[in-house]
């Protein structure tokens, strides 16, 4: 039995490696197949299949490898605890038949004492199985906590869940007690200290559809890059109810802003306000409310039409009236009526199964149900034919009307149409006017405007 604890000592040490190199080979499989399938268009246009296969299979292999690996370990560690067992037992056997030749041991005594043996020897074998098992459930958890203590606790949005379940039934009474009750004294007292400084979902409302959105000197570095700081100090106000079209080369910060106003990331310094308080005083669950974002690329679910455009109003119930009414206003419903099974249809992995333009319009009739008084529009870059582009910019136009809106324009026609134009320049606001100031002013939205118009058309 001595030696058999011995070997678990020796095979818990030993097997750790062991362990996590299987781990983490079977999770870059997953994540090479679910980075492959989330961005497939992208593999396809660059004709990326046979590369993204030949690294699936090279991860494949690995796991293989590291599988004989672990396999040659269990095995060594079983027949080392096997030979340990068999040689206890020979051994027993021995020194109990020559004690019974002697006439020291009853025969009863000794069958006993073997019965006993084998008993224990079953124990403990389960035990030493059941601690491989365990092992590998360690090696797991410690790649959970690694990723885990990488991430910096966002209190504002730890808080807004925890309300959130709180206020919310759940299905599971089990889910429910682990997560609402599963929060431990410190965040607790945290959360309970940032609540007490956050508005009211109803001020947050009322503050964002009357008042305007002033970016103060805002300075950011991304927390992977904190050295690079890429908005260097941007001013900015965008009126409330008016439309602001942000341009600029590339990398100048216009998405920066954008992730900002949604509040995916904090300033580093400055502050954005609206109507003159700043945005951290909100609930980060209750600003997400009043405010929608329209990508170039939207992303739908692969769940039917209808409920990718329910989808605005997540936690409400939605009728079936609103839904249509919503698509109607995006140009949306003629083309939902005329598929195979109308608001019912499955739109596939991502929205596969519709073109650009129905995506875009399907991502507009969302945000009009939402009904949010700030939008976020990023233009789409990507060519519509001609009709489709109509179809969509008629619905942007209608989902635009009396929000204050943020627009990464692309096209002429935008500029053209928005009530200012900010021009943003190495993390800050270079120019800012209307169409026909910046161009009189002939500073640089002019050249910008003049190389990029046909880009722009
Ligand atoms: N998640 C990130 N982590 C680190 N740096 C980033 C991140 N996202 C963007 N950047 C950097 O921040 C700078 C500004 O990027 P941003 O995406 O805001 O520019 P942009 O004006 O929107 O460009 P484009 O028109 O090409 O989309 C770039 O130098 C970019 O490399």
């Amino acid at each position: 039995m001595l030696t058999v604890s011995v070997l678990v000592a020796v095979y818990k040490r030993t097997t750790v490696s062991v362990f996590k190199a299987h781990g983490s080979a079977q999770a870059s499989i997953a994540d090479c197949v679910s980075e492959t399938l989330a961005a497939i268009r992208t593999v396809r246009s660059f004709g990326g299949e046979k590369r993204q296969m030949s690294i699936f299979g090279r991860q494949v292999l690995d796991y293989e490898s590291s599988g004989i690996t672990l396999g040659v370990f269990k095995s060594i560690n079983e027949s080392l605890t096997r030979v340990a067992v068999y040689v206890s037992l020979m051994a027993l056997y021995c020194l109990g038949g020559s004690k019974v030749k002697a006439g020291e041991l009853a025969v009863g005594t000794m069958v006993a004492f073997i019965g006993y043996t084998f008993t224990l020897t079953f124990a403990v074998q389960g035990v030493v199985n059941t601690f491989g098992d365990l092992r590998g459930a360690l090696a797991a958890t410690e790649r959970i906590n690694s990723v885990l203590s990488g991430a910096e606790i966002d209190e504002a949005l730890a808080y807004a869940l925890e309300k959130d379940l709180k206020t919310r039934k759940l299905p599971d009474a089990n889910l429910e007690a682990f997560l609402v009750n599963g929060s431990d004294k410190k965040t607790q007292t945290r959360t309970g200290g940032y609540m007490s400084s956050l508005k009211s979902a109803s001020t947050v409302r009322s503050l964002a559809r009357s008042g305007d959105i002033c970016l103060e000197d805002v300075h950011f570095s991304y927390p992977l890059r904190p050295d690079v700081e890429v908005l260097k100090g941007l001013d900015l106000t965008l009126k409330c109810g008016t439309i602001t079209a942000l341009v600029g080369s590339s990398g100048a910060g216009k998405s920066t802003v954008v992730q900002l106003l949604a509040r995916f990331y904090e300033p580093t310094r400055g502050r954005i306000t609206v109507a003159g308080e700043d945005l951290r005083s909100f609930d980060k669950s209750e600003w997400a409310r009043v405010v929608s974002i329209v990508n170039q690329e939207p992303v739908l679910f692969s769940v039917s039409v209808g409920e990718n455009i329910a989808y605005g109003l997540p936690d409400d119930y939605v009728s079936k009236d609103d839904i249509i009414k919503a698509s109607k206003a995006a140009n949306a419903h003629e083309f939902i009526i005329s598929l195979p099974q109308g608001y019912d249809t499955l739109v596939g992995e991502r929205g596969g199964l519709l073109s650009g333009g129905q995506r875009q319009r399907v991502a507009i009739a969302r945000a009009l149900l939402k009904n949010a008084p700030i939008l976020i529009l990023d233009e789409a870059t990507s060519a519509l034919d001609t009709v489709s582009e109509r179809l969509v910019q008629d619905a942007l136009n209608r989902l635009m009307k009396g929000r204050t809106t943020l627009v990464i324009a692309h096209r002429l026609s935008t500029v053209q149409n928005a009530h200012q134009i900010a021009l943003c320049s190495d993390g800050k606001i270079l120019e800012l006017g209307t169409h026909l100031e910046l161009i009189e002013k002939n500073g640089q939205y002019a050249s910008f405007v003049g190389t990029q118009r046909l880009a722009f058309e």
